[in-house]
């Protein structure tokens, strides 16, 4: 069904979230076994059920991707699949969801502060037939850039709404002056727009991770694009009011109820545009898992060390928000189960990187740990295998899909060596955009 044919506050039968400890375990041993720790594991029908939801809670809005949440193409071919579109952080995004299929039509490049190898890339393909494009922009500078390149198809204009909302102050966006045109200047941008080019529609986003329990700033934001957009002359086609809808990370936080949102959404949202909306977070959150094994367990005065082979090369959340992950053990039970009943034991879960950072939880009970034990890290399909890095040359982990197939391959210490200067300094000047890159065909 496409969002199109459902009314609004229709139900959806699908689980508002899948807890961590809803993935089979029998299934999670395998892929461990077969493939190795750190492991992350993702499951494409979840991504497809959450899309769904959100095209039944959204039937009159475009629901688009944002993309920098998971950029595997195995997500972006899930989600183009399920008829979202594609929101788009950089031309290499843009990249990824032309070949991942998305149409031109349903894609949207926000250009924050936008290099200009990436405004030479995505020129180019507009050029080259990807005239439904939209290019979003948040200063006027940008505008002027991609006048300079003979860009004069479809503009968005982001705005900065005043008001920012989010699980961390690092991604509260909203009020922070780098994103989007001042509110008071978005009249003269959105002119200045519609004479490079057409002037299609309005952006902003309030931050990451908001939680139902307070959606004040989201329909503060709404609200005020709303008005701004029936101010305006020539008047968007549509405003996109961002994404940042908040999943439970803890068994302790509900799962957001999705439909109050979009009821809240819709009530704030008194204009003639479309409405639009572009979750990342949601879309892949609770459709990944990590796998990580128990290297070393050692007991100090305050706790029990658990050391892993996942840290924050593989997932950074914990280290750079303090974010919350569940830590379960697939080893050992500390109930139940006779066969592998265990101590409840307070553990701190600690990652092989050298910085004190490198805790992926603290004041954990788990059953009393041993090396070897498998552990899931829940929630980590958004924002875990994508900001995994090679610091302390740690290869980043594989990706898999539940049902094993592969989605991105576990690096090599040769990968981690590949781009240093070998006598050929191609691609050493200037920044570069090829397509080749993107697909790693020219290894
Ligand atoms: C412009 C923009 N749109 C959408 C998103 C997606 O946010 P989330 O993953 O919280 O839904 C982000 C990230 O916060 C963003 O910066
Ligand atoms: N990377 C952040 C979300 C930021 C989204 C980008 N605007 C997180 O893991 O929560």
């Amino acid at each position: 069904m496409s969002g199109s044919d459902r009314t609004a506050g229709e139900r959806t039968t699908n689980p508002p979230v899948r807890r961590p400890a809803d993935w089979d375990a029998e299934r999670l041993r395998s892929l461990a076994a077969e493939y190795g720790t750190p492991l992350y594991v993702l499951d494409p029908d979840r991504v497809r059920q959450n899309c769904e939801r959100l095209l039944g809670a959204f039937p009159d809005a475009t629901v688009d991707y944002a993309v920098k949440a998971n950029t595997t193409r195995t997500v972006l071919e899930t989600v183009e699949q399920a008829g979202l579109g594609a929101e788009c952080a950089s031309a290499g995004e843009v990249r990824r969801a032309l070949d991942a299929g998305f149409p031109a039509e349903r894609v949207r490049y926000t250009a924050v502060n936008p290099p200009a190898a990436d405004l030479d890339a995505v020129v180019d393909w507009w050029r080259e037939g990807g005239d439904g494009l939209t290019v979003t922009v948040g200063a006027r500078d940008a505008l002027d850039a991609l006048a300079e390149r003979g860009y004069d198809g479809r503009l968005c204009v982001r705005v900065n709404p005043g008001v920012g909302a989010g699980h961390h102050e690092k991604v509260t966006t909203g009020d922070a002056p780098q994103f989007g045109v001042p509110f008071d200047r978005a009249d003269e941008v959105c002119t200045a727009a519609d004479d490079v080019g057409e002037f299609v529609g309005l952006h902003a986003h309030v931050g990451s991770g908001v939680s139902g329990e307070d959606l004040s700033a989201h329909e503060v934001l709404v609200a005020r694009m709303a008005m701004l957009a029936d101010e305006l002359d020539p008047a968007p086609e549509f405003v996109s009011v961002g994404g940042g809808l908040g999943v439970p990370y803890s068994r302790d936080e509900p799962p957001l109820d999705l439909e109050s949102v979009a009821d809240a959404t819709r009530d704030a949202f008194d204009c003639d545009a479309r409405l639009a909306v572009e979750p990342g977070r949601y879309v892949v959150a609770d459709a990944g898992i990590l796998l990580t094994e128990a290297t070393t367990v050692k007991e100090t005065e305050e706790t029990v060390v658990v050391g892993v082979d996942a840290g924050m090369t593989t997932l950074l959340r914990p280290a750079l928000y303090d974010a919350y992950h569940e830590i379960r053990s697939l080893s050992g039970t500390v109930d139940g189960d006779d066969r592998h009943a265990r101590d409840p034991t307070l553990c701190l879960v600690a990652g092989p990187v050298c910085e004190t950072a490198d805790v992926l939880g603290e004041e954990r009970v788990l059953p009393a740990p041993e090396r070897g034990d498998l552990l899931t890290v829940g929630t980590t399909g958004a924002y875990g295998y994508e900001m995994a890095s090679t610091y302390n040359s740690r290869p980043r982990p594989a990706v898999v899909t539940l049902d094993g197939e592969t989605v991105a391959r576990r690096e090599t210490l040769a990968d981690l060596t590949r781009l240093e200067a070998d006598g050929d300094d191609d691609g050493t000047r200037g920044a570069d955009t090829r397509t080749a890159d993107t697909r790693g065909d020219d290894a």
